[in-house]
């Protein structure tokens, strides 16, 4: 989203300017949080609102209710799987400039209701304001880059030369096509983009698609729906329906009309559905972003204040709670103490609280597991490391979700080493040099983000050696997190994912078509 000069991305958002606070607050007051409002699935076109309903309470405040969220059967399931089915032919013919433009008209309407969407992911995930704000422009984005591609693409269709056949003239061409209905599933720390990401280049490819969000946070998945209605997003094309994962979730990606899958969200679940499309007797294309267990270096040379606010901001930014967050530091020992005591003073310069209020830094973590699974990991960490700051449960001013930003040392065998704890938590390791740093970077089956801080001159050795899809140097506006469409294709190698190409890179869109040789013989 651009103001004037300002554009809005995870890594500009933490100086906004005043109009967009301005225009937030707005939406605040029109956009209120009424409990009782009733928000449907979207099938065949339609608003559906089903039997069972879930009442989704606030993470900032448990005794809140924020709406009343239609949850899908078995039987929406299908339904949802045969609108797709219906309208996907005619959608994967209609010519390409037309969806680019049904897509741009779906920019623009989620551009128009940017703040109350941003109010929405604000209130359902617990995320801060600037970080629900930048969710959404991230979307806008999604929708530039791949129509963009496509137009730069001629549609992904080209003409080959004609064959040397004496005799008979050949026409070639090849042809990138649609695989038919894509299935989305979505996890619950970014509803709304990374539902909208994955749909929109599904959808502009020329797929039809049904997504299914988190329950942990509903209300995005509808609001997507909604703007891709108002588009014109012919019915049946896009179905948004809301469920559980091992059952809804689950058929949808079994159903033998899916044509392809997109998941995000944990290597557990990520695995078996990738596991399940490659052993079909079709096998079907399946992209997968999975966890993260991130970690930043930093060495002699370093800038310390900036590396103390890159690691602060990327460990406890949205409460550890981003695929990219940090989660591993590995700092020289003749820094060590110097970067523990910076990142600590600017740690508590962090607010924590209402995730809707101008200063907050970081609101509740948005599940109620995430907030179990803090406590236990603090118990963990009690009896075994040294606790420099956090390890408890603040007390608030309301029932929330709330935890404290925490930062330890812990031996290189403590098991929280290597597994991904997505709340803030952030573990620090002392090295002697920078090969044990990077040896210890990569000893973990996750190679998502990384971050270094040093000499210039050892910037292309850490790129080289990291093994991860997303890096950054010396970069004070978040060491791991904060990649946006267009300047950081973002995916994960090793378990972290399995194409090795990036949202929003130059090769993500083409995942979602199929290539068509199609030669004609004429006499000559
Ligand atoms: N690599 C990335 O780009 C990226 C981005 C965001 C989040 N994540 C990861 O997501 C995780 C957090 O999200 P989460 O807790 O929502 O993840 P999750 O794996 O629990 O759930 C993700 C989605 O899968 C669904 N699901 C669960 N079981 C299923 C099944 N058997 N079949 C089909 N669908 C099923 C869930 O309902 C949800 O919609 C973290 O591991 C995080 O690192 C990765
Ligand atoms: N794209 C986000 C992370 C998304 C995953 O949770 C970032 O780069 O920080």
């Amino acid at each position: 989203m651009t103001q004037g000069a300002f554009e809005l991305t995870y890594a500009s958002m933490y100086q906004p300017p005043q109009e967009l606070h301005d225009a937030f607050e707005s939406a605040l007051k029109t956009f209120a949080a009424d409990g009782a409002q009733e928000h449907p699935l979207w099938i065949a076109g339609k608003p559906v609102h089903t039997e069972e309903r879930l009442d989704k309470r606030s993470p900032a405040d448990l005794d809140t209710t924020i709406g009343r969220f239609s949850v899908a059967s078995l039987r929406d399931a299908d339904a949802a799987m045969a609108a797709a089915t219906g309208a996907a032919r005619s959608w994967g013919l209609t010519p390409w400039r037309e969806r680019v433009a049904i897509i741009r008209r779906a920019q623009q309407r989620i551009q128009a209701r940017m703040y109350e969407i941003a109010v929405a992911v604000s209130r359902e995930v617990g995320k801060n304001r600037v970080e629900a704000l930048a969710e959404v422009a991230e979307v806008v984005d999604f929708c530039k880059i791949y129509c963009a591609q496509m137009e730069a693409h001629e549609g992904f269709d080209r003409v080959l030369p004609s064959d040397p056949v004496p005799g008979m003239h050949l026409t070639n061409r090849s042809v990138m096509r649609p695989y038919g209905v894509w299935v989305v599933i979505a996890p619950f720390n970014y509803p709304f983009a990374l539902a909208a990401g994955p749909s929109l280049a599904a959808l502009v490819a020329g797929n039809a698609v049904v997504l299914k969000g988190s329950l942990a946070t509903p209300w995005s998945g509808v609001l997507l729906a909604e703007c891709l209605h108002e588009a014109g997003v012919p019915a049946g094309v896009f179905n948004n329906i809301v469920g559980d994962g091992p059952g809804i979730g689950a058929a949808l990606v079994t159903d033998d009309r899916t044509g392809g899958v997109t998941f995000t969200g944990s290597h557990a679940v990520g695995r078996g559905i990738l596991a399940h499309q490659a052993s079909r007797f079709i096998p079907r294309p399946c992209i997968t972003e999975m966890g993260g267990k991130n970690s930043a270096i930093v060495l002699p040379g370093a800038d310390l204040d900036a590396a103390a606010k890159g690691v602060a901001r990327s460990a406890f930014g949205m409460g550890g709670q981003k695929c990219s967050a940090l989660s591993r530091v590995f700092v020289h020992e003749d820094i060590a103490d110097d970067l523990i005591g910076r990142v600590a003073e600017f740690v508590k310069t962090l607010v924590i609280g209402d995730p809707l209020e101008r200063g907050t830094f970081a609101g509740p973590l948005a599940t109620e597991n995430g907030y179990r699974n803090f406590g236990r990991y603090c118990e963990q960490l009690a009896g075994s490391a040294r606790i420099v700051m956090g390890g408890h449960k603040p007390d608030m001013p309301r029932r929330g979700q709330y935890v404290a930003n925490t930062l330890a040392e812990a031996d290189a065998s403590h098991p929280l080493w290597s597994q991904e704890l997505f709340c803030p938590i952030l573990l620090v390791g002392r090295v002697k040099s920078r090969d044990e740093a990077m040896q210890r970077a990569n000893a973990v089956p996750y190679g998502l983000t990384a971050g270094f801080f040093g000499a210039e001159e050892d910037i292309p050795w850490f790129m080289d050696n990291i093994e991860a899809g997303v890096t950054f140097a010396n970069r004070s506006l978040g060491a791991t997190t904060g990649a946006w469409p267009g300047y950081q294709p973002f995916g994960g190698w090793k378990a972290s994912g399995n194409t090795g190409k990036g949202l929003a890179s130059f090769y993500y869109l083409p995942q979602y078509m199929r290539e068509q040789s199609r030669t004609i013989a004429r006499a000559s």
